[in-house]
């Protein structure tokens, strides 16, 4: 792989990452001190479990479309067979919107940019899973420590996405042709930043966001025991498909 290929790898995906972002940075800073009234917060708490997992479902399957175009605008996914862009979804997707949601996080007072203001751990208690609540919010924390740059973000999610290990995979070789050249491009931006230290620190998290997409989907399992008409009838198709 030339150096002339590894900067328009560079290029294409921190471009396709602004273009699909949801939410500029510059947006997400300029909100992050409008925090939720307490009269708001005991709103959401009131909220039936199914009434906050219906809204929440719908606020995450807006997050993963946006991703979804994220992928369809990458140079070595759009390439791929269908089967396979599906598999890497079906997969990755959630482990993106971690990674973009991260950018979201006030860390100085705990909380998350959620339905036009920041929300901390306690809005979220009607979902009753406050284990998976706690985990994100830890996840988020430990990513910003980080302090990614976008391009960084952009190219960090690309490598979340275009990954060899997911099952069911047709055309393995070309998807690990693929993430070779992401990890090119990603370990070139990390060096010409001078932070060569990030790369394995980056690996560490895709061990995390794994376990953070089985817990959620073990949450998911357990909320539609309760109440398998909600998800039946009133959770967004995608989300469903992605992840029921
Ligand atoms: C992601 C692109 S962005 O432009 O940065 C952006 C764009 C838009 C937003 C607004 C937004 O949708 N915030 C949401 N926050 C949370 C949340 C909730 C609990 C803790 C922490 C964040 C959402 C969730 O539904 C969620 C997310 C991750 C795991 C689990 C869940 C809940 C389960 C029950 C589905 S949606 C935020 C950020």
């Amino acid at each position: 792989t030339s150096m002339m290929r590894i900067e328009e790898v560079c290029a294409s995906i921190v471009r396709s990452h602004r273009e699909t972002s949801q939410y500029r940075l510059e947006e997400l800073q300029a909100l992050r001190w409008k925090l939720f009234s307490r009269e708001e917060v005991h709103a959401y708490q009131s909220k039936s479990m199914d009434e906050m997992w219906q809204y929440c479902a719908l606020r995450l399957t807006d997050a993963v479309q946006y991703v979804v175009e994220f992928a369809k605008r990458i140079p070595g996914f759009r390439q791929l067979c269908q089967n396979d862009q599906i598999v890497l979804l079906k997969n990755g997707s959630m482990e993106v919107v971690l990674v973009r949601m991260s950018r979201a996080f006030n860390t100085e007072n705990n909380t998350v940019f959620f339905d036009g203001k920041f929300a901390g751990t306690e809005l979220f208690k009607s979902l009753g899973c406050i284990d998976l609540i706690t985990a994100v919010f830890d996840f988020a924390h430990s990513l910003c420590a980080l302090r990614l740059t976008e391009q960084q973000a952009a190219l960090f999610s690309a490598l979340v996405l275009i990954n060899s290990d997911r099952p069911c995979l047709e055309e393995r070789g070309r998807v690990e042709r693929a993430r070779k050249e992401v990890e090119l491009a990603l370990s070139h931006t990390l060096h010409r930043d001078n932070q060569d230290g990030l790369i394995h620190k980056l690996y560490q998290k895709v061990s995390v966001l794994k376990s953070l997409c089985n817990l959620h989907i073990e949450k998911l399992r357990w909320f539609r025991q309760q109440n398998p008409l909600t998800v039946h009838s009133l959770f967004p198709p995608l989300y469903k498909e992605l992840f029921a």
